[in-house]
């Protein structure tokens, strides 16, 4: 049996003071911390054990005095603070130019060609909130058909459509239209299409996070993924992973999970799957049900749920595992507005020899040289410096 990393990374959940943060207007965000002061201090003793309190001051999360886990912090390189260009940094590919946005909404062009090519109208087109525009526009699509169209401070074209009345392929379909005419046709003018059905009637609209689905563009390059799946280990995508690589360097895809929760057995079900190389795991709740809802309690109730899954998944670990546990960019459910927020992530790794302090780390591709020295594949000149 060959050596096996396992990386979670909690979707949003960042530790604040960012170098640029004012660059981003996010000055003082800082999802843990804030999260933490706003429900009066956060209740994760096996986080705690593992030192999360040793890098960065969190209400109800002392330092430990010998954590358990090696432990720091890791600054974003890439110009964005998205989670394709978090996750795409980790594994080594570093985004220098920030990817369009669209503050105005997207241009008339585009929305011709849209509604020309899907056969119906658009209304929205303007960064929004997702839940907050299909309780404001959702009655105007039951009576036109129109999609509703909406973006927010990333790169995304988010399309919104009621099932009860736009079958889901449909929206599929539309979707991959816009794909192909936003991404596929050699110029990238957003990172990501998102279809995003929901069914139900005005006041109590539900979103059906479980078809969501993510459009979006292709590593340009070899990633550590690549490279460990190219030595002949598996590469295992558990949430929403396989989207965010366009499914490539992956080998297998645990899907449709519905919660965080659930997100961990599917962890624990790939480490039983795999006889060596990587678990890469996504566990979005954190970013898109509370980060993104401005919910500090739920987001403090969400911590605690993976806090107590915790003890199981260091138990389900071997000698032969390093388990990584970070996030992708912040997402402080204090701040104004609802969009994602420029911070450091925190940085915890178990496994790797006697814990110890890792520092503030450049850039977070050292997850990827990390997990690619430990299951034994070279370089390949990519960025990043091993901690492992
Ligand atoms: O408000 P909702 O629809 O959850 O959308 C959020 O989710 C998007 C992609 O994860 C972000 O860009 C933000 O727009
Ligand atoms: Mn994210
Ligand atoms: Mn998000």
């Amino acid at each position: 049996m060959g050596r096996r990393a396992i990386i979670v990374v909690l979707d949003g959940l960042g530790a604040g003071n960012a170098p640029d943060a004012a660059d981003f207007g996010d000055e003082g965000a800082n999802t843990l911390a804030n999260t933490a002061k706003a429900v009066g201090g956060l209740d994760a003793p096996n986080l705690q054990a593992l030192g999360l309190g040793n890098v960065e001051p969190i209400e109800g999360i002392p330092r430990a005095h010998r954590p358990r886990a090696s432990h720091g912090l890791m600054v974003e390189l890439s110009a964005a603070k998205a989670t394709l260009a978090g996750h795409w940094e980790m594994m080594g590919l570093v985004l220098d130019d920030p990817l369009p946005t669209y503050p105005d909404g997207f241009p008339e062009d585009v929305l011709a060609r849209f509604e020309d090519e899907t056969g119906r109208g658009v209304i929205g087109n303007r960064p929004a909130s997702g839940t907050e525009i299909i309780e404001e526009l959702g009655a105007a699509q039951d009576k036109t058909g129109a999609w509703i169209l909406y973006t927010s401070a990333d790169s995304v074209f988010q399309v919104a459509a009621n099932t009860d009345i736009i079958p889901l392929e449909e929206l599929y379909d539309a979707c991959r239209k816009a794909h192909k005419m936003l991404i596929g046709e050699g110029k990238i003018m957003v990172e990501r299409v998102i279809a995003r059905p929901f069914h139900g009637s005005s006041g109590s609209y539900e979103r059906e996070n479980e078809n969501r689905h993510d459009y979006g563009i292709t590593p340009p390059s070899e990633t550590y993924m690549d490279l460990i799946k190219n030595a002949g280990h598996e590469v295992v995508a558990v949430g929403k992973i396989r989207d965010i690589f366009d499914g490539k360097g992956i080998t297998d895809h645990l899907p449709g999970q519905p919660d965080d929760d659930a997100k961990v057995n599917a962890i624990l079900e790939s480490l039983d799957r795999i006889e060596s190389g990587l678990v890469f795991a996504n566990l979005v709740d954190f970013d898109a049900k509370y980060g993104h809802r401005r919910d500090p309690r739920g987001m403090a109730e969400n911590i605690k749920r993976f806090d107590d899954r915790l003890p199981g998944l260091l138990d389900a670990l071997t000698g032969e595992d390093l388990l990584i546990i970070t996030a992708d960019h912040g997402n402080d459910p204090t701040f104004r507005g609802t969009d994602h927020t420029r911070e450091r992530v925190p940085l915890l790794v178990v496994g790797a020899g006697e814990p110890r302090d890792l520092g503030v780390r450049t850039g977070f591709s050292d997850v990827g040289a990390s997990v690619g020295a430990w299951v034994g594949v070279e370089k390949r000149g990519l960025p990043g410096e091993s901690f492992a």
